[in-house]
């Protein structure tokens, strides 16, 4: 293998556990950090993430409430549920698992959400403080891929970074992640031809199209820095990315595996946001 793996687990691991002494101190002035997981319905990927999610916060001694309902529930009953959450003081973060049934809203219920405890950073509030590099909250998943490469020192100012995927979850954000940093941005998607026209220049390439084997060695610059978001399942049932791991190690010169890269990170910036969300809420409540 010519390439570094970024071991995204190992560094979420470290993460954790530089956490626990922040909320420690946090117990000890007397509040403790709260995070509230609405989940709807039964989607076995939705529920394993979401279990992920509590017995992360419970290991590093976050306050979780789990909130289910079945996939019937109406969109008033969640708005409803949403506004409760945003007044309780004991929850300074509110999440709602996607993807959501089709009778209701994704964003009708993102931007029921207050801004302040929006700890997935979708509410267009916090989309806006992003796009006008303003504090607020930043998208789990791509916050991740940036606490990934300040972990492996790699600088980013100056470089051309190419991001395949538009998602507002993914790519739009990291894509202002980067710009904010004074990277060079490309963003390509589904309709961009050549594709490897611009991956073949990328010095970091996030790909996140959700395709599996998008991604070969000829599509990169030799030594690029390559962020696997993808996570698709394949023929045989396994997971795998949007980049053909195999053939692309040879050539970069890091590379994420999957799983065990971006998905770690995604779950440890959840944490991370949760502690920024109560840390902030408690400096208002105590002016
Ligand atoms: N409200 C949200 N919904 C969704 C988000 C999100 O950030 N907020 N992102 C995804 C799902 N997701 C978190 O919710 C998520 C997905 C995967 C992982 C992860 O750790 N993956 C592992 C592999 C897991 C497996 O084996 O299935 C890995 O890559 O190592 C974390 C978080 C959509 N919905």
């Amino acid at each position: 293998m010519g390439a570094q793996l970024i071991d995204g687990k190992a560094i979420a691991a470290e993460k954790r556990k530089a956490m626990m002494s922040r909320i420690e101190s946090m117990k000890q002035q007397g509040f403790v950090p709260g995070l509230a997981v609405i989940l709807v319905g039964e989607n076995p990927a939705s529920m394993s993430y979401v279990k992920g999610k509590i017995r992360d916060c419970k290991e590093v001694g976050i306050y979780s409430e789990l909130i289910r309902f079945p996939d019937t529930v109406t969109e008033e009953r969640l708005l409803a549920e949403i506004a409760e959450l945003n007044e309780n003081k004991e929850i300074h973060g509110i999440l709602v698992q996607l993807p959501l049934p089709n009778q209701i809203s994704e964003q009708k219920v993102i931007q029921a959400i207050r801004p302040e405890k929006d700890v997935d950073g979708f509410h267009p509030i916090n989309v806006g403080r992003l796009v006008t590099k303003q504090e607020g909250f930043v998208s789990c998943t791509p916050a991740g891929i940036i606490e990934m490469l300040k972990a492996i020192d790699v600088p980013v100012a100056g470089k051309h970074v190419v991001v395949v995927g538009r998602s507002n979850i993914v790519g739009k954000p990291a894509s202002l992640l980067f710009l904010n940093l004074d990277a060079t941005v490309t963003i390509c998607h589904s309709k961009t031809k050549p594709l490897s026209q611009y991956t073949q220049q990328a010095d970091i390439l996030i790909a996140a199209a959700g395709r599996e084997g998008l991604i070969h060695a000829e599509d990169i610059k030799p030594g690029a820095i390559v962020i696997d978001v993808g996570m698709n399942r394949n023929a045989a049932g396994k997971l795998v990315g949007d980049v053909s791991f195999e053939e692309v190690k040879e050539k970069a010169g890091f590379i994420t595996p999957v799983p065990g890269g971006v998905g770690p990170m995604t779950r440890v910036m959840l944490l991370e946001n949760t502690l920024i969300a109560a840390d902030r809420q408690n400096k208002k409540s105590s002016l």
